[in-house]
Formats: C-alpha cells, sequence, structure tokens
C-alpha cells in the first residue's frame, strides 16, 4: 500500500499554506543572505516582514514572489516547491509590487495601460474581446486606488505617492492570489504614506483580497488590518507571529539593536530610541 505523505514532508505543503518554507537559507558567496527560516503563509493572513537596512526582507520576499530560489531548504508557494514548477506560469498568480519594477516602467506608458498590460501574461495574447473588460477592470482598480482621474496620465508624470498607487493597482490586476508589496510607502511624505497606509488597510481589511506580505522599514508603516508579523535581522527570524503579540519594544530593539521603545496608539505603531 502506497504510505500516505505527511504535510511535515518537505516535498508537500498544506493547502491552506500560501507560502511555506522549511529551513530555509540564501546563499552568495561567503554571504548568508538569509538563514534558517521557517515560515508559513496562510490564505487569509496579511504579513508585514520588518527589519533592518540589509536585514534579508526583499530575499525573503523575492523566494515568496518565485523570483529566487533558496541556497538550502524548501520554498513552495501556492502549493508548488520551487526548483519542481515552471516559475513562469507560478508567477503569473503573484502580485509583485517593488520600487525596482515601477522603474522599468517606460515613462511614456499610459496609467490605464500600466495597469491592464499586467493582464497579458495571464491572457497569453491579446484578444479583441477581453479588451473593454480588462480596461474596465483596470478603472476600478485605479478607482480603488484614489487615482482614476490618472488613467489618461502619462506614467512618467505622476508623483511618487501616485506611482505606487498605481503599480498596486497592477498588481492587483490579474486577480493574485498572493500580493507582495515591497516597501510600498518608501520615498513619501507624509500625506503620501498616510494615504497610502489607509489604502493597504482598507485592502487588508478586505476578506476577498489574496494573501499579502508588505516589506518595510517602519512600524509607523503598518496599515491596520494586516495581522502577522515577522521580525527579520542580519538574515534570521528574531520573532513571528500575530502582531499584538511580536511587536514589542524588546522584540523591536533586538531586530534593529539597539533600545527601542514602542508606543501604540488606536490601531498604529510608532517607534523611537529608549532616553
Ligand atoms: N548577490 C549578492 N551578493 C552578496 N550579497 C548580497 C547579494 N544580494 C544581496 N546581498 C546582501 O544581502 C543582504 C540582504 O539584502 P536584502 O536586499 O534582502 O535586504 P533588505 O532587508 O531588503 O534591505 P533594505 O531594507 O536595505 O532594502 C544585504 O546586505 C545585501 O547587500
Amino acid at each position: 500500500m502506497a504510505a500516505v505523505t505527511p504535510h511535515t514532508d518537505v516535498s508537500t505543503a498544506p493547502d491552506d499554506l500560501v507560502v511555506h518554507m522549511t529551513d530555509v537559507g540564501v546563499r552568495r558567496g561567503s554571504t548568508e543572505l538569509l538563514k534558517g527560516v521557517n515560515w508559513n503563509v496562510e490564505l487569509d493572513e496579511r504579513w508585514v516582514i520588518l527589519g533592518s537596512n540589509g536585514a534579508g526582507k526583499t530575499t525573503l520576499l523575492r523566494m515568496a514572489g518565485a523570483e529566487l530560489h533558496p541556497t538550502t531548504g524548501a520554498v513552495h508557494v501556492l502549493g508548488e516547491r520551487l526548483g519542481k514548477v515552471d516559475v513562469f506560469e507560478l508567477r503569473t498568480r503573484i502580485g509583485f509590487c517593488s520600487a525596482a519594477l515601477a522603474g522599468r516602467v517606460p515613462a511614456e506608458e499610459k496609467v490605464l495601460d500600466v495597469v491592464v498590460s499586467a493582464g497579458y501574461a495571464v491572457l497569453g495574447r491579446w484578444r479583441e474581446e477581453y479588451d473593454q473588460l480588462d480596461t474596465g477592470r483596470a478603472g476600478e482598480l485605479l478607482k480603488a486606488m484614489g487615482i482614476a482621474h490618472l488613467a489618461d496620465r502619462t506614467f512618467g508624470t505622476l508623483s511618487e505617492g501616485e506611482r505606487k498607487r498605481a503599480m498596486i493597482a497592477r498588481a492587483l490586476m490579474t486577480d493574485p492570489e498572493l500580493l507582495l508589496l515591497d516597501e510600498p510607502a518608501a520615498g513619501l511624505d507624509l500625506g503620501g504614506r498616510e494615504d497610502l497606509v489607509a489604502r493597504l488597510s482598507e485592502l487588508a481589511m478586505d476578506p476577498d483580497a489574496p494573501a499579502t506580505v508588505l516589506v518595510t522599514h517602519h512600524v509607523e508603516e503598518i496599515p491596520p488590518g494586516f495581522t502577522h508579523l515577522l521580525l527579520l535581522s542580519a538574515g534570521g527570524v528574531v520573532a513571528q507571529g500575530l502582531i499584538e503579540d511580536v511587536l514589542t519594544s524588546e522584540n523591536l530593539s533586538a531586530a534593529f539593536g539597539q533600545e527601542l521603545e514602542l508606543e501604540r496608539s488606536g490601531d498604529r505603531y510608532f517607534a523611537r530610541r529608549r532616553s
């Protein structure tokens, strides 16, 4: 009789896990970018990855986005094991948003087209009958991000905050099963940051929204509605779990290597050096 494969086997991932990492390490030359990472993301979870510059946040996110393979350990994304799956196919099920991606958008591209074109990879080829459907969905996503009035502008004329919102709309265009946001609030002024945090909060609280992972350096950028936190330092996990359990002055101090004081005001967080 064939043996039933247990879920602890690294070759399989439980169905409800969107991301499943087992003892993952990433090495470049003699540098360990990540080590001993065990991390699960479930369907209805919204994760924040927080850590200092160089902690390994983007490396971790890129693995979840099937853009980078682990050196050691096993990574499953949407039930597929990296190294044993066509990553180009897998990436069509993932919405990825980063400054690097935004930097590759031609300045003369119309904002609506920036969003619509994300769907082409899924459709495989341009088909006339999808034209209006796609355009309608892209328009709705731009509206949800508060920039419907910019649909006909060129991407190069947008402010930093408007670009971030357009890129999030693009990441959502394919109705992804996993949404990955790499420092979406970086470079925004206070108003832009607050607006983005509010929109990400709405998204996080939408039960139909995909499992989401957001990378940031700042506790101030954690949108209400996000549920879990992974604290990273020098490639290792300092702590992970529910935000209310993990986000403490002690854990934050350990992650950033200095005495930090965490304050909570309503559903937002603030941190500063302990005096
Ligand atoms: N190809 C590489 N070779 C050697 N070191 C690398 C390579 N790629 C990244 N690193 C290093 O790995 C570390 C982690 O990088 P990563 O971009 O994941 O960090 P991060 O937490 O996202 O940082 P930041 O907040 O500054 O964006 C950094 O110290 C980086 O310099």
